[in-house]
């Protein structure tokens, strides 16, 4: 029977409070409205933002809502006015929307688009409702425009993007965020060039995708900084040419002067890719005077701000961000698609679990431990 312009009862994991285990549950998804569309999600990822906002330090955590946005999925329905995408398609979903025609999205100097970034940050849909409900009838908040933890979800059409159905959708969830992230910020945000030094600072996917896509571009040296010795394999696995654990220096040497020392004077790129502010601070300071760039891709807990002396900046290094890798999602995702089916991009050695979505708590606790990168979730 057809499901079309009905509720759909499934199942979901909400989360009703910060810091609590996730509800795995039914809940009820509305039909998408105009320029909407709802996705049958078949995989999930979690990512550690999904951790950082489950526990409550989050600006933007609303609760009850939905978490999740590293998902994969095919087309149930649409709703009016959507073009792009039809049933039947196979799907990555957009935290990162593109409309192609906003400030954001023809200024051509950013992947950032305006068009649903204000309601997305409150939880809701374009229109200001949710299509989430739980039994007892009581709404449910979006999050970051996906909210992949359920096996139906409506999303704006700007934030989906149709790809190869020959791609294998448990592994290509990653693209939806972490791979598409790292990599991104070292080819794009970056645009590292070959004979760069470049320093990574955590070897999580966020991190070891920079590896990737600095080796990919030929830098000379790649340095991962991580506290935790196991990352040590799996960076040399991905391309990095060194590693160093900062807890385990000599007494009165600090990872910006072993990094200078590395370097000649310091890095062309760095990365935080942890989201501790100290450690930013660190990634810019080892940043070669005149000319270093630090990308900043860690997200820090409401409250905490970066610092450093002026003068780091006066002297030529130079602080960015980056947010999805600055892929553009929609025009962008095929040619990463098209990476990773040719071998050029790794996908699947990110993938350390997998489980069914049930498990989906034994995901986040394992997110915690150094043998895991990412937990891919099946729904069937
Ligand atoms: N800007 C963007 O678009 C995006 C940002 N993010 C953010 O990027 C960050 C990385 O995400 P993800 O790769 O999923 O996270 P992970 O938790 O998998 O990776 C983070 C890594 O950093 C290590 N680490 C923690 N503290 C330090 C430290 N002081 N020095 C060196 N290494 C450290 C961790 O070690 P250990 O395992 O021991 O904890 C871990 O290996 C997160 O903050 C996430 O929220 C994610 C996706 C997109
Ligand atoms: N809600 C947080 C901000 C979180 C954040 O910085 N998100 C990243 C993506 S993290 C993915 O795993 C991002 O792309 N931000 C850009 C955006 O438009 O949200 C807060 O308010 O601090
Ligand atoms: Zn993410
Ligand atoms: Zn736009």
């Amino acid at each position: 029977m057809s499901t079309v312009g009905k509720p759909i009862t499934c199942q979901a994991a909400v989360a009703y409070e910060a810091a609590k285990p996730l509800v795995v549950e039914e809940i009820v998804v509305d039909p998408p409205k105009a320029h909407e569309v709802r996705i049958k999600i078949i995989n999930t990822a979690v990512c550690h933002t999904d951790a950082y906002t489950l526990s409550g330090v989050d600006p933007e955590g609303l609760f009850p809502c939905v978490l999740g946005h590293e998902g994969s999925g095919i087309v149930e329905s649409v709703g009016d006015n959507v073009t792009t995408v039809k049933p039947g398609d196979h799907v990555v979903a957009l935290y990162t929307a593109e409309c192609g025609k906003c400030k954001f999205c023809l200024s051509g100097k950013t992947n950032l688009c305006g068009s649903v970034r204000a309601t997305q940050g409150k939880g809701v849909m374009p229109d200001g409702t949710p299509r989430f409900h739980n039994k007892k009838g009581e709404p449910l908040y979006h999050f970051m425009g996906c909210s992949t933890f359920s096996e139906y979800t409506v999303v704006a059409d700007v934030s989906v993007v149709a790809i190869d159905p020959t791609a294998p959708l448990d592994s290509v969830c990653l693209l939806g965020c972490g791979v598409t992230t790292g990599y991104g910020a070292a080819i794009k945000t970056a645009n590292v060039q070959k004979g760069d030094t470049v320093a990574v600072f955590g070897a999580g996917t966020v991190g070891l995708s920079v590896v990737q896509g600095a080796k990919s571009r030929g830098a000379s040296k790649i340095i991962v900084v991580d506290i935790n010795n196991d990352k040590k394999e799996w960076s040399a696995e991905f391309g990095a040419t060194d590693f160093v654990n900062p807890s385990e220096l000599p007494e009165g040497q600090d990872i910006v002067s072993k990094l200078v020392e590395m370097t000649d004077g310091g890095l062309d790129f760095t990365f935080d890719c942890t989201g501790n502010v100290n450690v930013m601070r660190d990634a810019l300071e080892a940043c070669h005077k005149g000319w270093g760039q630090s990308i900043i891709i860690g997200v820090a807990a409401a409250g905490k701000e970066i610092s450093t002396r002026p003068f780091q900046l006066v002297t030529g290094r130079v602080w960015k961000g980056s947010a999805f890798g600055g892929i553009k999602g929609r025009s962008e995702m095929g040619g990463l698609i098209k990476d990773y089916q040719n071998g050029s991009l790794k996908v699947d050695e990110f993938i350390t679990n997998r489980r069914p979505f049930v498990e989906i708590n034994d995901a986040f606790e394992e997110l915690h431990h150094g043998n895991c990168l990412r937990t891919v979730l099946s729904f069937k």
